[in-house]
């Protein structure tokens, strides 16, 4: 018989977390204050793109152990409570709770005795203390399970994880150890943590991973100069297994939801600790230069100088969600890019499998890759959909008005695209240059 589990939010993290305790045998309710995003959950429609998602909302509400509101009283009766609400970067970079307090401030009134308070939202190293305080009985302990899914593999993230991290203080180590024990069976590592360092791990792995692409984005620009190719260098490096393979490919940037806030939040954090954490200041600045560096790319690629004018060329864009798998525009570095060329006086059209719309003033989205190439001066690769490169590139060069593309994410095979008569540019490769 499973657990009686509430979810606060249903986001990414909290729509995911409730699909799959679901999913894991328990019996749950999810509360969000977004009344249509309730109804349509309650309906089965879930309008994130996440792969297995909506499968698992449906069997959840057809087995009537899933249930959606808005309503927090019906939390009354749950024995843990996951705290998925959304931290955004405030002043100065610091994490935003404010959100995560109020709602916990309404908790008191409202949970039955032992209810095990869970943070999956990621927030600062101290809020952990912060929110027992705020919550005022000793009766709900509060334990901190960061979450670690990516978007686009929520679901296989959240059955299948790296790790589970669970901080508590000892006297609340056995609510972890019930909260670890909600995961089922898994093969993951199962880790129990004071609160302040799993607050910490969380905020650690994703600057971890923000530093590891604007050390790679910058390695491109060094190929470039020294004539290399980033291609070889990253999969060269990525074999030592101290480096590993993963987030060693460039591209206009790290974006979405969490990498740059968190990375924000985690500097502030440093900087109030005196720490001085200069290094993630560099990366956000390499972070932020990249986005020019790859207008600069387009640029040249379709005017031969760096700082050639794009007024009322048309430019087709494949890709603008931050990243491939999903349809989340939030911090996309492929959207600064549009809105760039757009200021520029550019005339954008672009197809992007994940998403329907964006700001009509900035880019026309089609629901067609090739109408995206029609008379365009070039084609630029802004997101890592692997369909890009079956697309027929030879249909592609015969509706363009000039066959160059500028591969912002190093997705194409050079030799593909150029037997079909593009101009390939890429980020930090010898366009002349095979590899293999
Ligand atoms: N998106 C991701 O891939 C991951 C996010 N996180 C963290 O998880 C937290 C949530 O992130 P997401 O799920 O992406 O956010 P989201 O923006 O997708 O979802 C947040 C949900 O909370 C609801 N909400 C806002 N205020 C509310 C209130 N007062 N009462 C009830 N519901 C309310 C919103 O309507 C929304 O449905 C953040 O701290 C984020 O940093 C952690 C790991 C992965
Ligand atoms: O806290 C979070 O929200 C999540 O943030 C990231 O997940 P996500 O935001 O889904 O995105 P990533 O897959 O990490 O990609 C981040 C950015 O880096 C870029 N990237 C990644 C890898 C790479 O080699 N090159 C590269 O440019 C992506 O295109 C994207 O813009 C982390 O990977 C998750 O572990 C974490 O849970």
């Amino acid at each position: 018989m499973g657990e009686r589990v509430g979810v606060i939010g249903a986001g990414y993290v909290g729509l995911t977390s409730a699909a799959c305790f679901t999913q894991l045998g328990h019996q749950v309710v999810c509360v969000d204050n977004d009344q249509s995003k309730v109804e349509a959950l309650r309906r089965g429609e879930v309008t994130i793109v996440e792969p297995g998602l909506t499968e698992l909302v449906r069997d959840g509400l057809g087995c009537g152990r899933l249930r959606f509101t808005t309503t927090p009283d019906e939390l009354s009766d749950v024995d843990f409570v996951f705290l998925c609400l959304p931290t955004p970067e405030g002043k100065d970079g610091a994490a935003d709770v404010r959100v995560l307090e109020e709602v916990v401030a309404t908790l008191p009134g409202l949970l039955r005795p032992g209810c095990v308070v869970v943070t999956k939202s990621t927030v600062p190293v101290g809020t952990g203390a912060r929110l027992t305080e705020l919550l005022g009985r000793p009766d709900l302990p509060v334990v901190s399970n960061p979450e670690f899914l990516r978007e686009g593999h929520a679901v296989e993230d959240f059955l299948t994880p790296d790790r589970i991290v669970l901080g508590a203080v000892p006297e609340h180590r056995a609510s972890a150890e019930r909260v670890a024990a909600l995961y089922g069976e898994t093969n993951a590592p199962v880790w129990f943590t004071d609160p302040a360092s799993a607050e910490l791990t969380k905020y650690a792995s994703n600057a971890f991973l923000a530093l590891k692409v604007s050390y790679v984005n910058v390695l491109a620009e060094l190929c470039e100069h020294y004539g290399a190719d980033i291609r070889d260098v990253g999969r060269l490096m990525g074999l030592d297994s101290r480096i590993g393979p993963a987030f060693l490919v460039p591209g206009p940037g790290w974006g979405g939801s969490c990498l740059p806030k968190d990375t924000a939040a985690l500097l502030r954090t440093a900087d109030h600790a005196g720490v001085d954490f200069g290094i993630l200041r560099d990366a956000m600045k390499a972070n932020a230069r990249q986005r020019a560096a790859v207008v600069r790319k387009i640029r040249l690629a379709i005017t031969g100088v760096s700082d050639g004018s794009l007024s009322g060329i048309r430019i087709g864009l494949l890709g603008l969600a931050f990243k491939a798998g999903t349809g989340d525009l939030r911090e996309s570095p492929a959207l600064a890019v549009a809105r760039e060329l757009a200021r520029s006086g550019a005339v954008l059209t672009a197809y992007d499998p994940g998403v329907e719309a964006v700001e009509p003033d900035i880019v026309q989205v089609v629901d067609d890759p090739y109408l995206v190439a029609k008379d365009a001066a070039a084609l630029v690769v802004l997101t890592e959909w692997p369909e890009f490169r079956e697309l027929d590139w030879e249909r592609l060069a015969a509706a363009t008005e000039r066959a160059v593309v500028v591969d912002a994410r190093n997705l194409l095979d050079p030799a593909t695209v150029g037997e079909a008569g593009f101009t390939h540019t890429g980020l930090g490769t010898d366009p002349n240059r095979r590899t293999g």
